[in-house]
């Protein structure tokens, strides 16, 4: 792949943690592309039968990744997705791992809707840091960054984080 003169970054981590709502702010603030991999893998027809003990489609993850090569390749893509592991790691410059309290992260499941055991997954998701296990097991250390995401204030930190490391990476990479 050629080197791309703007970075591509991974915004991860358990749903609910701020994932799309991170994303969606960093794409006004930068105008680089948000690519919502949930809504993409619908859009795409990359979903396939339903798993019924995580209650969620599976995930034809060959095909997204085929239809994904091509955006990746300029840079300037922010991509929001639960996972990490199955992307390859030379489309990511920047991994950021969102993270929240538990019970801050209980409170919004609970408002979106999810009880029962999709809850309580979820929140032992988030407990026992699969997300960034996850992520620093798949790309090197040096990139990766954990993001504590519990209220406005630290949304905006975090936002201020983001936009500071993009372009600290435009810079050095001249
Ligand atoms: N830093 C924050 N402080 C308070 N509420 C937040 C924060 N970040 C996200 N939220 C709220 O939490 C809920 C889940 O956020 P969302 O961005 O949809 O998460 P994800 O994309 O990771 O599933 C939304 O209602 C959103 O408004």
């Amino acid at each position: 792949m050629a080197k791309r003169m703007v970075p591509n970054i991974l915004i991860t981590g358990t749903p609910g943690v701020g994932k799309s709502t991170i994303s969606r702010l960093l794409a006004d603030r930068t105008k680089f592309t948000w690519r919502e991999v949930s809504k993409m893998a619908e859009e795409y027809n990359c979903l396939d039968e339903y798993d019924p003990e995580y209650q969620c489609p599976f995930l034809n993850e060959d095909k997204l990744l085929d239809i994904m090569e091509g955006m990746m390749a300029k840079g300037g893509n922010i991509v929001d997705y639960h996972g990490c592991d199955f992307f390859p790691e030379r489309w990511f410059d920047g991994v950021f791992v969102i993270r929240t309290n538990n019970t801050v992260l209980y409170d919004r499941l609970t408002a979106r809707g999810y009880t029962g055991k999709k809850l309580e997954d979820n929140v032992q998701c988030e407990i026992f840091e699969t997300l960034l296990e996850e992520a620093q097991s798949s790309y090197k250390e040096e990139i990766v960054t954990a993001l504590q995401n519990d209220s406005q204030e630290q949304l905006q930190t975090n936002i201020d984080t983001i936009v500071e490391w993009i372009e600290r990476w435009k810079e050095e990479s001249i």
